[in-house]
């Protein structure tokens, strides 16, 4: 609701209410239309303040509206009700101001907000625009390039940047609604002519067509397939060379589009599913909300490779004292240095000083004693992190809470190594593991539910989005990996080039597709976890291990040295060693001609849709296995973990959001085709759970849990 109150006597004040973010629901807007009617009819009231309750203004339009039938007032009508009062209107904005919440505020005649405050328009994040004129007021009032910037990328603004842009007014570090009240009985009285954003015209640019060209440039070469960046591209340009009444209807035109598209449902599905996932549960029984973390002030960082080094600096910049260990005194000397380098960056790009003195460094694991959690963070070997484990055990105080990065080694074989199985977790970040949002928190059967709650929660002090996830091997988001860079070596071999399928999947919309992300990552990494698994088999590379189809082409490369981008050689040519420039390589494309030769392989044409159903479907059938096994809670802990670590679109909203926007049934009939064409390849065998779905008559993804539950009370 929007309550109405007099203060110090003529003074109007609104106060919107609607926890938590103060969301313009239906009733809010018909809340502010009674209020504003009340206020301009009552001969008292001089002016008006608006204001959220709770120390926030307003997070935009109530997103779990959208998709729903639309009562109340629409926003725009609202907004000129505002912009046409005769009484001056002050949004005194405190905590957000954003979305609708900020086109709320730049329909009134001032704007006034405190300095902790963050302003912006991030509808472009939810699929959408600013349609509630605020592409339109925008460009009036802070010129079309500040405009461009803010709407097309939705970054949040601090109310200093705001001021500079000429959004606010006036910044305060007082009590915001107190200096909008004193503020708006200054201007009481005052002609407000020149106080109505609508009818400015907007900033003249002498270059106009050539900043729209390099903006629609820039936000084809970022949006990855996404349509609304462009729309708002095209909304911005309306302001900039129609009257206000036509770009309004123009923004309405655009906003249709974008309203009922797939991908503004995948972006919504994909902000609820990023806040769904801090609801975890554990097939225990275990749950977010029955589970208390224990507060970690100190932590210990083992291993100051790259991973350990990005861990670090993570804690250290969230304000955690850290002892960061590395026993080889040369690497130790070079991780403080990086990190030193890493911090100060950082700090630069903030505005803050570096916290270096938060990090005490030592190549002495014993004098990790007093810490409240470790990180291990060695090598990727499993006897190596055991005998660590062991050491951790013998020197840490008890009740410290013992962490692997793993990227899918077995947790509950590591917690063996100690005393207190039920404190040891998995904690896979993934790399640049400072700037990487996702965490996967791995439970292995003995975790206790408070080591889970403490690494989730500890996930969130340093600013990842943490999905809590069961013990198996690869976890989530490399285990479903594999089935797919498998088929991506299967198409290999049956005909295409690392091109066109990096090509296919880049037009789908992930940043790299297999191959480039393979040389990025090291061919090494693979080759080691399939000498572990026992699959290479050196100078024999016969195409069936384990009774199964399997591809040695990886392999093949690594035995010649061939380990991706540090080496200068990969599934593409780089210039040299480190180089990022892939480059189509000649000899590999001899080489695989060669080695289909010898393996009686005829190489056929494959097109665009087979590269993505057999690379996409098989990823997607794993998803559904570890759905059935109880790996992931939902579909979104799915999602969120290929959007945020595996670049999947967001605007497809992730893997099996894109199996219900595709429909089970058809993704089940190709996996059935292409089984039949494999029948040497499991991975493209339908999972039981994806049948089950289909028999039931396909329910969204909301429902599937339902009967992921029944499946589970089968088992
Ligand atoms: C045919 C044409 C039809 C036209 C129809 C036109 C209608 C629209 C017209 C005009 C365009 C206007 C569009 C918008 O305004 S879209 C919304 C823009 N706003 C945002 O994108 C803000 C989204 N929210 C956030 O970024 C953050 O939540 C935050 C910064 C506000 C707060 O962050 P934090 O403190 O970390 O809390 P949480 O993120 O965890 O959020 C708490 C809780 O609140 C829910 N929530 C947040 N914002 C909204 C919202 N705008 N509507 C509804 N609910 C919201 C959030 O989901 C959390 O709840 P939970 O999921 O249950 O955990």
């Amino acid at each position: 609701m929007a309550q109405y109150t007099r203060i110090s006597g003529s003074v109007g004040l609104i106060t919107l209410k609607n926890p938590p973010v103060n969301a313009l629901s239906a009733v809010v807007r018909q809340g502010i239309v009674d209020s504003v009617e009340r206020a301009l009819g009552e001969p008292e009231v001089k002016c008006l303040v608006i204001c959220g309750q709770s120390g926030k203004f307003c997070g935009g339009a109530d997103i779990r509206e959208f998709g729903k039938k639309m009562t109340g007032p629409p926003l725009i009508p609202v907004f000129h009700a505002i912009e046409a009062a005769a009484k001056p209107v002050v949004a005194a904005i405190e905590g957000i101001a954003l979305g609708g919440g900020l086109e709320l505020a730049l329909g009134c005649h001032y704007r006034i907000a405190h300095s902790k405050a963050k302003l912006g328009l991030p509808e472009v994040t939810l699929g959408l625009l600013p349609a509630a004129a605020g592409s339109q007021r925008l460009p009036r009032l802070i010129g079309v390039p500040a405009a461009l910037d803010l709407i097309t990328t939705g970054r949040h603004v601090t109310a200093a940047e705001a001021l500079q842009l000429g959004i606010v007014d006036q910044v305060t570090d007082h009590n915001t609604v107190d200096a909008a009240v004193k503020f708006a009985l200054s201007v009481a009285g005052q002609s407000l002519d020149a106080r109505r954003i609508s009818t400015f015209p907007c900033p003249r640019l002498s270059n106009l067509d050539a900043v729209f060209e390099a903006a629609m440039q820039k936000v084809r070469q970022a949006a990855r397939g996404a349509i609304a960046p462009v729309a708002c591209v095209q909304a911005v340009r309306a302001a900039a060379t129609l009257p206000y009444a036509q770009g309004l209807e123009r923004e309405k035109e655009l906003m249709a589009t974008l309203f009922t598209s797939g991908q503004a449902r995948a972006l919504q599905y994909s902000f609820f599913a990023q806040r769904a996932v801090g609801r975890w549960s554990m097939p225990s029984g275990a749950r977010w909300d029955t589970s208390k973390p224990k507060p970690i002030r100190k932590a210990a960082v083992i291993g100051l490779g790259t991973m350990g080094r990005g861990i670090t600096v993570g804690l250290a910049q969230a304000g955690l004292s850290v002892v960061a260990v590395e026993t080889q005194e040369k690497q130790l000397m070079e991780a403080k240095q990086a990190v030193s380098g890493m911090l100060e960056r950082g700090a630069k790009k903030r505005g803050v000083s570096p916290p270096l003195g938060n990090i005490s460094y030592s190549s002495n694991i014993k004098t990790v004693g007093d810490v409240d959690l470790v990180i291990e963070a060695v090598f990727e070997d499993m006897a190596l992190k055991k005998e660590v484990f062991q050491q951790l055990s013998a020197v840490c105080r008890p009740g410290t809470f013992l962490c692997t990065n793993t990227s899918g080694l077995d947790i509950d074989d590591l917690a063996s190594q100690t005393p207190n199985p039920e404190l040891v977790v998995g904690m896979h970040f993934f790399a640049p593991a400072h700037v990487m949002k996702l965490l996967e928190v791995v439970y292995g059967p003995r975790s206790s539910p408070q080591a889970v709650a403490t690494a989730m929660q500890l996930g969130k002090v340093i600013g990842k989005v943490s999905v809590a996830v069961g013990n198996c091997q690869g976890f989530v988001g490399n285990r479903m990996l594999s089935p797919y860079l498998s088929q991506a070596n299967f198409l290999l071999e049956e005909g295409a080039t690392p091109e066109f399928v990096d090509q296919v999947l880049e037009e789908f919309g992930f940043a790299m597709g297999a191959f480039r992300m393979s040389d990025l990552s090291g061919l090494d990494v693979g080759w080691r976890v399939r000498k572990a698994a026992g699959l290479v088999v050196p100078g024999k590379p016969a195409r069936m291990r384990q009774g199964c189809r399997y591809s040695p082409l990886g392999d093949l490369l690594c035995e010649q040295g061939r380990f991706g981008q540090k080496t200068g050689s990969g599934w593409y040519q780089y210039d040299k060693p480190g180089s990022r420039v892939a480059k189509p390589d000649p000899w590999l494309h001899s080489f695989l001609e060669e080695y289909r030769a010898r393996h009686g392989l005829v190489a056929r044409r494959i097109d665009h849709q087979e590269v993505l159903e057999r690379c996409l479907y098989s990823l997607i059938n794993e998803g559904f296995r570890i759905l059935e096994e109880g790996i992931a809670a939902g579909p979104e802990d799915i999602d969120v973990i290929y959007v945020l670590g595996y670049s999947w679109p967001r605007h497809r909203g992730g893997p099996m959001f894109y199996a219900d926007m595709v429909g089970l049934t058809r993704v089940l009939e190709r996996l059935e085709f292409y089984h039949q064409a494999h029948p040497d390849v499991p991975s493209l065998q339908p999972c039981n759970l994806l049948r089950k779905l289909v028999a039931s008559g396909t329910p969204p993804i909301h429902r599937w849990r339902e009967v992921i539950k029944k499946v589970h009370s089968q088992l």
